[in-house]
């Protein structure tokens, strides 16, 4: 079953026409990038688990088939939309079709579900945003830390573990650099196994965070500190249900936030951990946009002077870093500030070149200085124009650009736009916005 809106469909483009500063409240979806790992982390239990607020976003609803695909049962009961319950099948399929696989970057979260499944995984390289050479090889260190085997070849990789995935007590581990998805892989490994972990350098964001803490509402001893995330298994099986909750989507909201800004206007952004946006609410705070953050809500006030500082946003793993996925909103927000801003996403190589010509086709002045670093004086006129969504970030950037440039821009590709997010124009309406579909 597919859980997107119908509407959007059969739309594949939304044409945005300036007007009045967006105001009002809105309210996100379940985070794509907090979904995909609490899905996998919930089938690597091998007990049912109910997770709410699974968003309807296309990467996250092709991971629902690629578990079902993978050995488990998703079970959506009817009177909870958003909600799943991930059950380990009696019978798992004997040759799974995860060709889905070679969509979303995430798949690789689902060698854990496999190994319990099958004690192997089979799985094409992973697609997702074309935003660099996105590697995995950590992915493959932690497997075989853990004893497995790894094969690779053009079309993918498969990892082979013995004992069905079972086997050492404890596995000690440091990674070279914070990857989320290494860092979950290796969780989830430690949850198929039974056995304890010692992360060191570790990636500390939500994501990761949050996989931690439904695992340990399942019985599991988990701590994280900024060197090392250390993991227990439960001594025995605790009763009762698990029960998990997808959170509100950081990223959506920081987008709808930089939208509101952008405008000039004075808007609520509900259903979001206000601890998940402080680094960027300290960058809006900085570029003189008055924030203020609240335990489930961001809201963006009228700066009533233009006294900000310019913006430096530089992607970055660290535990306090800004999330890469936040800075090409932040970029279409500086085209409409004072000063000259600097942005860097040395982790993503790849989005400068996707959002930059797209930019430039409405008219911004982006002085290139690397691949991955820029810098760009605003504020910009900007004139309206078509442009592609060529990642989802892009789209999003592209969208918020196009509510302050004259004329129409009409952002093509939204499926892109849709593998991360149910409906972003929906939300950019609900708080005024001029957006018209366009059908395909
Ligand atoms: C599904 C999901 O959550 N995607 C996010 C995840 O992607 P991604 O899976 O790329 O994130 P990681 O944190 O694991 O990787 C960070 C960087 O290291 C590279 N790398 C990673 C592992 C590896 O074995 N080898 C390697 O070279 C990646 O290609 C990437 O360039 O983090 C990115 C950076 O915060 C975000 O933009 C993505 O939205
Ligand atoms: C890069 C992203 O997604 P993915 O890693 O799934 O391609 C993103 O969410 O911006």
């Amino acid at each position: 079953m597919d859980l997107s809106p119908a509407r959007t469909r059969d739309v594949d483009a939304v044409t945005v026409r300036p007007g009045r500063p967006l105001a009002g409240t809105v309210r996100v979806d379940g985070s794509k990038n907090a979904a995909l790992p609490l899905l996998t982390a919930a089938a690597s239990l091998g007990r049912g688990v109910r997770l709410s607020g699974i968003p309807a976003s296309a990467d996250v609803q092709r991971m629902l088939g690629l578990l079902e695909q993978a050995g488990y049962r998703v079970a959506r009961p009817v009177a909870e939309p958003g909600a799943v319950i991930v059950t380990p099948q009696e019978h798992p399929a004997e040759a799974p079709d995860l060709a889905d696989a070679a969509r979303i970057r995430a798949s690789y979260y689902l060698v854990a579900p496999l190994l319990a499944a099958y004690g192997q995984a089979a799985l094409p390289w992973p697609g997702g945003c074309r935003i660099g050479d996105r590697g995995m090889e950590l992915h493959f260190t932690v497997y075989e830390a853990f004893g497995d085997t790894v094969l690779l070849d053009d079309s993918g990789y498969r990892v082979l573990a013995a004992d069905r995935g079972r086997g050492r007590d404890k596995v000690v581990l440091t990674l070279p650099f914070r990857s989320r998805g290494a860092s979950i892989a290796a969780i989830c490994r430690a949850v198929v196994a039974g056995s304890r972990l010692e992360l060191g350098n570790p990636n500390l964001s939500p994501e990761t965070t949050g996989v931690l803490a439904a695992l340990r509402s399942a019985g599991w001893t988990a701590r994280a500190d900024s060197d090392t995330i250390t993991l227990a298994p439960p001594l025995g099986i605790p009763a009762g249900t698990v029960a998990w909750a997808v959170p509100g989507d950081k990223i959506e909201a920081g987008t709808l936030a930089c939208a509101i800004a952008a405008t000039g206007g004075e808007g609520r952004v509900e259903g979001v951990a206000g601890s998940d946006l402080k680094v960027l609410a300290g960058l809006l705070d900085w570029a003189g946009i008055p924030v203020s953050l609240a335990p489930d809500a961001i809201t963006v006030h009228r700066a009533h002077t233009m006294s900000g500082r310019p913006l430096r946003a530089v992607a970055s793993l660290t535990p306090d870093g800004l999330d890469a996925d936040f800075e090409p909103a932040l970029m279409a927000l500086a085209l409409t500030l004072p000063g000259t801003h600097l942005f860097a996403d040395d982790i993503n190589p790849g989005r400068h070149g996707n959002l930059l010509p797209q930019l430039a086709r409405l008219g911004a002045v982006v002085e290139e200085l690397s691949p991955t670093r820029c810098r760009l004086a605003g504020p910009q006129r900007l004139n309206g124009t078509t442009v592609k969504a060529t990642d989802i970030r892009t789209g999003s950037a592209l969208l918020i650009a196009g509510l302050g440039a004259r004329g129409a821009t009409t952002v093509s590709g939204l499926d892109q736009l849709r593998r991360g997010h149910a409906d972003l124009p929906a939300k950019l309406r609900a708080l005024g916005a001029d957006l018209t579909d366009v059908p395909r």
